[in-house]
């Protein structure tokens, strides 16, 4: 979009801003819903999958900005969301499509985000916005339609609490234990390979903040998967005799998730094949000795090199698909129960473990996708193997 059109825009449009916690102020115009949102400002430099970032429950309690150019292409389509709602506190644009031109959506992204009272600004040159956010770090941040003193935003932005020390699992977490079942699974998402089936395997999932696609994949080789809220005792979760327990990806700080971290530790006493995402994998590693810290800027998008450092891997390099804030400390590892078996070769840091003797792994970022790249999507295929060799083990003794 020329300047001169988005110019144009701004005259015509709501007027909305944007100002972050160090006072530098942005002027653009509304999308969604009009209001003041606060929150953590964080980039996503993903060039696809908008609603599956929007609707993400990771991305609680922040407002994302997208370097993609433009937002709201391809509207929004119930099918695609990673949650039943928008997630995210506010969304800033470059430039924002009214008009999708797909024949899958429902809704436009403007009404979407209006119909769940998310406050969106466009008219941002949020590439320059991005590089801000990197040499400054992730900061907290406000964007309004109706506070336009650029002063008494900074003042609300400032009363505004820090990411670090958030529990926002809980929150994002189901209230109720459910047994997920997709009918709008595809026949053809189911795997075939008759040796992997997880057919009469029972894994369950806990809940800090799922993203669906996480669910499909585990559905798709047949797993029965439970569902348990964030809160749920180990003795619990074992209760239903599990064949594994899986760890969900989720908002906030893993520190201040201690319930979960408690939770973990208690079940890696109960010797089962366990699998985590993103703070799931963050959980297993508090839960096993390690430390958190909280990165600059953070990682969010889709191009994120993470290279396996197993020998039989070659070092073969994955391009994920990432979303975090927090990572685990490499060094807190040197004496512990697991190993380092990923690392991000951006900045070095910790992107995937596993226990030494157990049949426990976890990975910083999203094997699922949606959106994103399929490199990682083996580590699901190898989680239904481990507990399928759990299983027939038990079996044999
Ligand atoms: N909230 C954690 C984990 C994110 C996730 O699970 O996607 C972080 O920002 O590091």
């Amino acid at each position: 979009m020329s300047n001169a059109r988005l110019l144009e825009d701004m005259a015509t449009k709501q007027a909305a801003i944007l100002v972050l916690a160090d006072g530098t102020c942005y002027r653009g115009y509304a999308f969604g819903a009009s209001g003041t949102a606060i929150g953590e400002v964080v980039f996503n430099t993903g060039m696809t999958g908008y609603q599956e970032v929007i609707t993400d429950p990771s991305y609680r309690g922040q407002i994302v900005t997208f370097t993609c150019p433009e937002l709201g292409n391809t509207g929004v389509t119930p099918e695609d969301e990673e949650s039943d709602r928008p997630q995210v506190r506010g969304v800033i644009a470059r430039n924002i499509t009214t008009l999708p031109s797909n024949w899958r959506s429902r809704q436009s992204l403007p009404d979407y985000l209006k119909a769940h009272n998310v406050v969106g600004i466009a008219g941002i040159d949020t590439r320059a916005l991005t590089r801000k956010l990197r040499s400054l770090g992730a900061m907290n941040g406000g964007i309004s339609t109706e506070i336009l003193d650029p002063e008494a935003l900074l003042a609300k932005v400032k009363a505004a609490p820090s990411m670090q020390g958030q529990n926002l699992a809980q929150e994002a977490s189901t209230d109720r234990i459910y047994e997920w079942s997709d009918k709008t699974l595809p026949e053809w998402e189911f795997v075939e390979a008759s040796h992997l089936t997880g057919a009469s395997l029972t894994v369950v999932a806990i809940d800090f903040g799922v993203k669906r696609n996480i669910l499909r994949r585990l559905a798709s080789y047949g797993c029965r998967v439970i569902v348990v809220p964030a809160d749920t005792s180990a003795e619990k979760i074992l209760s239903y005799n599990p064949d594994g327990i899986f760890l969900s990806n989720g908002p906030g700080d893993p520190a201040a998730v201690t319930q979960g971290i408690e939770t973990a530790k208690a079940l890696l006493e109960a010797n089962k094949p366990m699998f985590g995402i993103c703070l799931g994998h963050q959980i297993l590693g508090l839960s096993m000795g390690g430390d958190t810290f909280k990165l600059k800027f953070g990682h969010r998008g889709l191009n994120q090199p993470a290279q396996n450092q197993a020998e039989n891997a070659d070092r073969r390099v994955e391009i994920t698909s990432q979303n975090h804030g927090f990572a685990l400390t490499g060094e807190s590892f040197e004496q512990s129960a697991a190993m380092l078996t990923h690392i991000n070769l951006n900045d070095k840091t910790v992107a995937g473990l596993e226990h030494k003797t157990l049949p426990i792994f976890s990975v910083q970022y999203h094997p699922e996708a949606s959106p994103g790249p399929h490199d990682a999507d083996y580590l699901f295929e190898r989680f239904v193997k481990a507990m399928r060799e759990h299983k027939n083990n038990l079996v044999a003794v």
